[in-house]
């Protein structure tokens, strides 16, 4: 884990879904392997997914090496509009011919919610390693609530001290739909690189207590092994700490 955090700040939320997709594209662009991202939902999710495919680089992409998983999901039918899977869908893995993607189930699935995340427990086991009963996802995207929450793990709940399992159920969330899946940050910390991408002024609390180290806000809580970037526009940055804003 790197302890090191970057904020790298963009004038508004078009430039900041332009510079992370860019960013996203070089990564998937690069190498020869398997890679695995973890997806978020939210605001910033699709804007970003969505620049990504109008980009001319995405044409240079193997997709087939590509396999998209999700930090969390909310606990709909396939196909809703509210769900993330659905959103990505639309912005773009309905464009591309991915290696793999690996949806949390549905509520039309015929499985009961623990059931649901025990299934994306043994999908992620399938892809894990000696170390590990999961893959190191060499990017986790995460979108940040305005309250601080990453994926579907909310302040002040159990679900964030959870470290003994890859996936929770979640009933009762602060923020509709009340039942979720969510991956929990032993996952979300093996990844390679940890992406937060946060825009709008209802943001910038967030943002400063993630970067402060507030114990209850989960987004101060998550680390990748070998980056850990906050990417935010001008609105998001206004408490932001001087001097850790990245010149990149
Ligand atoms: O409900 C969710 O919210 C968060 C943050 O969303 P935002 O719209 O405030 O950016 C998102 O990261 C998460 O994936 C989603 O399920």
């Amino acid at each position: 884990m790197s302890a090191d955090r970057r904020v790298v700040v963009r004038a508004d939320k078009a430039a900041l879904a332009e510079e992370v997709a860019a960013r996203f594209l070089r990564v998937l662009a690069s190498g020869d392997g398997p890679v695995h991202v973890a997806l978020t939902g939210g605001s910033m999710g699709a804007a970003v997914l969505a620049a990504a495919a109008d980009r001319p680089e995405a044409g240079e992409v193997d997709w087939g090496r590509v396999h998209f998983w999700w930090g969390d999901e909310r606990w709909l039918p396939a196909g809703d509009d509210e769900r993330n899977d659905a959103q990505a869908d639309a912005a773009l893995l309905d464009r591309v011919d991915a290696g793999g993607i690996h949806r949390f189930p549905s509520t039309d699935s015929g499985l009961g919610l623990d059931e649901a995340a025990a299934a994306y427990t043994a999908e992620l086991a399938a892809f894990g390693d000696a170390e590990h009963p999961y893959p190191a996802f060499d990017i986790a995207f995460l979108g940040v609530g305005p309250d601080g929450h990453i994926a579907s793990l909310f302040p002040h709940r159990l679900e964030i001290r959870v470290e003994d399992r890859p996936v929770v159920a979640v009933r009762d969330s602060p923020k509709p739909p009340p039942e979720r899946l969510s991956l929990t940050l032993p996952v979300l910390n093996a990844s390679e690189r940890v992406w937060l991408v946060l825009a709008g002024a209802d943001k910038a609390w967030a943002l400063g207590a993630a970067l402060s180290g507030s114990d209850e806000t989960p987004a101060a809580s998550v680390f990748g092994r070998a980056e850990t970037v906050f990417f935010a526009d001008a609105a998001a940055s206004t408490e932001v700490p001087e001097g850790i804003i990245a010149d990149d």
